[in-house]
Order: structure tokens, then C-alpha cells, then sequence
């Protein structure tokens, strides 16, 4: 490993052209080594804005190269697998963008490939985890001084999606940062998903349901529901309130500078994530870095990545066949405990 981490980014579309700024500008001990898209031109406009970074379309071949000793995957979801096993071929440290692969199924085969290496090299983009208002919520829950968590609330509004966003895509790719954070928040583990549907808003794309009401139950007897609300136009919102037995804590409400003006009261609304949780993924990143430079891995594991698809299958199958739908998973392997 080289002393300044050389860090290879696989696709380079939204959130890899981000994490390419942000590990090229904001990001210590690290360096930007190679970039891989499908889209040669794209990568290659990328890499010529950085000193000493090569562009590939091979996400293998970016692997083999002596610049590389880590990688940052950010292809889309059903890419993720390929790109996981080649990095496990040649044993180097991953961040995965979420989510780890968009099945079970696949995401089980990545788990069993990390075990296979006999030790862990996974660590998954929930970013939330890095937000500091989410780190202040999980710490006053771990504190006790509320009681038990009996109930989550939780709002995530985009303003749009892109073309071709489906249903299937509103559980695997929007609603799950609320299964990731309700595991890591409660620490309790998802067993039932239920999804409810109101009339489609007139903003909702030909073919999508949105919004949808998804409730999960918690083997800690914990009720969570999540609106997810991906075309509501009026700019990108996150928000969750934890109800207890001795009272509630919310997040969410007033992430901007809030103003008294003209007979106005007021703030702003971040018009996406890359806004919203710029800081997330920045210490998010940073986190990553440091813990690869000292030979270790922490944050988000393989297992929640595979927690949280076991949860979207039931969730997906909730959402198609109009039921309350059981969490199938396998018992935590030992290299997860
Ligand atoms: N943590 C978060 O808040 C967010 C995470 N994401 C995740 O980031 C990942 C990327 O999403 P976006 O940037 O929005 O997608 P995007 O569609 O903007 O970019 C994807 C890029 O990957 C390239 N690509 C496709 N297949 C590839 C392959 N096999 N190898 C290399 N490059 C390939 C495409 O040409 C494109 O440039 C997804 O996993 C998504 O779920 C996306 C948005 C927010
Ligand atoms: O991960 C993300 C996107 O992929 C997803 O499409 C959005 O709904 C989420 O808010 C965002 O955080």
C-alpha cells in the first residue's frame, strides 16, 4: 500500500463524479489513482483533470494496475457484484455504494466471497450513519435517558427521480437507507414489511406508485413507518422522529439557516442528497480512508448490506403481492459478530 492511499472509482456518473471531487479536494491520504466508467469519454474527461489518475473501462483492469490500493465502487447496484468479486480477487479494501447488490440472492454470493478471504474488506454506503444529526439521535437513544424506542417516523421526500426509477427502485435504492438506519439506530433487526399506497400524486411518472407508506416490525416489538415520497417537487427532505416511553427525539426539521424576513418566517430545503448529506460523505469517506491507511475495516458491514437487501426482498414482495411479508435471513456468520 502506498503511503497516500491510490484509490480507484468505478463509475463516474452522480455520486462517482462527487466522490472523485471530494477524494481529490477534501480527503486526506488518499489520491484518485484510476477512474473506470462504461462511458469512456466520461472517464476519461474525468481523469484528465487529475494529476497521475488513469482512465479505464475495465473495472479488473483498474484493479491490477501498482497505482491501485483500494477501491470506491459507484456503478449502478446490478454492477456491484462483479465489481466486489474482482476486488476480492486481488484481496483490496472496498467502499461499496448502497446498495451492496439489489438482491438477496447476489448479495449473498458477495457474503460468502468475503468469508471466503477470511477476513472482512466491505464497507457499505449508508452514509447516514455519518451524518451528524443522525449520530446525535443514535447517541441519545444508546444513552437510555429516553426509555425504549417504541416507534420511528420517518420522511424522505426527493423532489424527482430520474427516468426509468420503478417501484422495485423506490424499496432497494430510496427505502433503504431507512432499513439501514432503523437496524443501526434501534439495534434491532427487521421481520415484517408491509406497504400501503395512497392514490398516485399527478407528479408521479407513468408506472411508479408514489408516494407509498412502508411499515417494518422490529424483533425488539418496535413499529417504523417511512413515507417515501420521491416526486414531491418541492426539494429533497430526510427526517425521522423516535417515539419512547419518556419522550421523542426528531431530526430532519431544520438542516439550514432559518430566517425572519417581510412577514416571513422561514428556511430552505436542500434541492438533493448530494447537498443534504455533503458532510456524511465526506466523513464517510474520510472514515474509510483512515481505517484502510491502519489495516482495518469498520463502518457498515457486508452483513448489513445483506440485512438490508433480505429486508427489500420483503419489501418489494410487500409492495407487488399487496401483504404484510416476513424477513427471511440467514443466522449472522461468525466473521460479522
Ligand atoms: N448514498 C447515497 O445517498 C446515494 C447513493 N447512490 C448509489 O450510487 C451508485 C451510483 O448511482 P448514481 O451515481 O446515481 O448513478 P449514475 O447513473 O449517475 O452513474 C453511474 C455511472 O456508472 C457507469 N457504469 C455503469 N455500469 C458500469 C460498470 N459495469 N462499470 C463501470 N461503470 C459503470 C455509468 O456509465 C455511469 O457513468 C448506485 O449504487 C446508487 O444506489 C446514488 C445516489 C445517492
Ligand atoms: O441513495 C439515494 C438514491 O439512490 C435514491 O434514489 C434516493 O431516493 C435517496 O434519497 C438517495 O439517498
Amino acid at each position: 500500500m502506498h503511503n497516500t492511499l491510490g484509490v480507484a472509482v468505478i463509475g463516474t456518473g452522480r455520486m462517482g463524479a462527487d466522490h472523485v471531487r471530494r477524494i481529490d479536494e477534501v480527503t486526506s491520504g488518499a489520491r484518485v489513482a484510476a477512474v473506470v466508467d462504461i462511458d469512456a469519454d466520461r472517464a476519461k474527461r474525468i481523469a484528465d483533470r487529475i494529476e497521475g489518475c488513469t482512465a479505464y473501462t475495465d473495472p479488473a483492469a483498474a484493479m491490477a494496475a501498482p497505482a491501485v490500493d483500494a477501491v470506491l465502487i459507484a456503478s449502478p447496484g446490478p454492477a456491484h457484484e462483479a465489481a466486489l468479486l474482482a476486488a476480492f480477487e486481488r484481496d483490496l479494501p472496498v467502499l461499496c455504494e448502497k446498495p451492496l447488490t439489489p438482491d438477496a440472492a447476489s448479495t449473498l454470493r458477495v457474503l460468502e466471497a468475503e468469508q471466503r478471504l477470511g477476513h472482512r474488506r466491505v464497507q457499505v454506503g449508508f452514509m447516514r450513519r455519518y451524518d451528524a444529526e443522525y449520530l446525535r439521535l443514535k447517541s441519545l437513544l444508546a444513552g437510555g435517558e429516553l426509555g425504549r424506542p417504541l416507534m420511528v417516523h420517518n420522511r424522505h421526500r426527493n423532489a424527482s427521480t430520474p427516468p426509468g426509477f420503478t417501484n422495485a427502485m423506490l424499496i432497494n435504492d430510496s427505502v433503504v437507507h431507512e432499513m439501514d438506519t432503523t437496524r443501526w439506530l434501534l439495534d434491532q433487526e427487521i421481520t415484517a414489511v408491509t406497504v400501503l399506497r395512497p392514490t398516485p400524486s399527478g407528479n408521479a411518472p407513468e408506472g411508479l406508485d408514489d408516494p407509498q407508506f412502508v411499515i417494518f416490525e422490529t424483533d425488539g416489538g418496535a413499529l417504523v413507518d417511512t413515507e417515501i415520497n420521491v416526486n414531491c417537487r418541492f426539494g429533497y427532505q430526510v427526517q425521522a422522529e423516535v417515539v419512547c416511553e419518556r419522550g421523542t427525539a426528531r431530526i430532519g426539521e431544520a438542516h439550514s439557516l432559518l430566517t425572519n424576513t417581510e412577514g416571513r418566517w422561514g428556511g430552505s430545503i436542500a434541492p438533493d442528497f448530494v447537498e443534504r448529506f455533503e458532510e456524511a460523505y465526506d466523513r464517510e469517506v474520510q472514515s474509510w480512508v483512515n481505517a484502510t491507511r491502519r489495516g482495518e475495516v469498520v463502518g457498515p458491514s457486508a452483513w448489513d448490506g445483506y440485512a438490508a437487501a433480505a429486508v427489500c426482498e420483503a419489501g418489494v414482495r410487500a409492495q407487488t403481492e399487496g401483504r404484510r411479508v416476513p424477513v427471511e435471513m440467514i443466522e449472522r456468520p461468525a466473521l460479522y459478530r
